[in-house]
């Protein structure tokens, strides 16, 4: 069992690793440089910064992609080789997601990414997005999202992700899958996890009607866990973070994995055709539109 996880781990690593490479050709520079989780130390990379204590194990993980942290084709990649290299270092114990852009903790996935671009490009992308749902939904330790700003759609599937969410008290900051807003679909994979969070009905309104949530809403639905002051977001994951590790770790990870592995089946029996589905939707004109729609409106709020 133990060499079979071991092996699974390090094809996941390599998966993750042909992904860099594909950042690579798609000819954006990529620096990774060395990051070093021995002691308390900071990653050097550039779009997700990676601070590991070692005096508690707790690694925080803070997005810095401005203005918006987009999840483009480089920011999934960093993330997930990051995110690998935590969960093959015995030093760390647990991983907190949080943002280092003041009042937005994700924008979701960047939509520059899907917008204009060829399906080969799409491809590479959406292999991306998969990889990272795949390492975090399925992680081994634990994870708590401190969402310190606005979380739609990308944004709100990688809260979704963790084991548990604390949302900043602030009516200004709102949380969701809204892809039908901008005249697309999400996947089965991002269905599921809203599914598995907050039942059947709700996921069945929100999806449809693509509603963003305002904080207290979030709360009362389950999509958040805990609301707290800004201020006291990662302070409080910290805390939090500190009552899970009281738990037997291997009980709990069994017990995770076993709620889990179900979904994370699906997708990954599903891997390419999901990929197909994909670039074929997102490349068709009259999605292209709406896209083209949506991001004007973007522009257009702000004029
Ligand atoms: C089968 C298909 C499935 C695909 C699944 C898709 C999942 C996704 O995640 S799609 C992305 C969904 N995201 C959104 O709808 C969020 C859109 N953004 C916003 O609502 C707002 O930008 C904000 C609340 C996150 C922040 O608002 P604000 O502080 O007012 O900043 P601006 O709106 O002025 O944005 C600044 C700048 O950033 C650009 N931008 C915003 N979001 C994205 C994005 N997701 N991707 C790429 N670019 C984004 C925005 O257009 C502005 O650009 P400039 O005008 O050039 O400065």
């Amino acid at each position: 069992m133990a060499t079979v996880l071991r092996r699974a781990a390090r094809l996941e690593f390599s998966g993750v690793l042909s992904l860099f490479s594909a950042s690579c050709r798609h000819g954006r520079p990529y620096a990774l440089s060395h990051v070093a989780f021995n002691d308390r130390h900071l990653s050097t990379s550039s779009k997700v910064k990676v601070d590991l204590d070692n005096s508690n194990g707790i690694a925080v993980m803070k997005f810095d992609n401005p203005p918006v942290n987009s999840m483009s084709l480089d920011f999934l990649t960093e993330f997930s080789i990051n995110l690998e290299k935590l969960e093959l270092d015995k030093s760390c114990r647990g991983v907190i997601l949080t943002s280092a852009q003041p009042r937005i903790f994700s924008a979701g996935l960047d939509i520059m990414d899907m917008y204009g671009t060829s399906p080969e490009h799409c491809g590479a992308f959406w292999k991306a997005v998969q990889d990272m749902w795949l390492k975090l939904y399925g992680y081994s330790k634990i994870t708590i999202a401190a969402i310190n700003g606005a979380s739609p759609a990308g944004g709100c599937l990688m809260a979704l992700c963790c084991d548990y969410r604390i949302m900043a008290d602030d009516p200004r900051y709102s949380i969701g899958l809204n892809e039908t807003q901008l005249g697309i679909v999400a996947p089965f994979w991002f269905k599921d996890t809203l599914l598995n969070t907050v039942g059947h009905r709700t996921t069945e309104l929100s999806l449809q009607m693509g509603i963003m949530y305002h904080a207290h809403e979030a709360l009362k639905i389950g999509l958040v866990d805990q609301l707290v002051p800004e201020g006291k977001v990662l302070s409080t994951a910290v805390e939090t973070l500190g009552t899970w590790l009281a738990v037997p770790g291997h009980a709990r990870e069994i017990s995770k994995s076993m709620m889990r592995k179900p979904t994370v089946d699906k997708l990954l029996a599903n891997k390419e055709a999901d990929i197909k589905n994909f670039v074929s939707f997102i490349t068709k004109d009259s999605i292209q539109k709406s896209l083209g729609m949506y991001l004007a409106a973007l522009k257009k709020k702000k004029a």
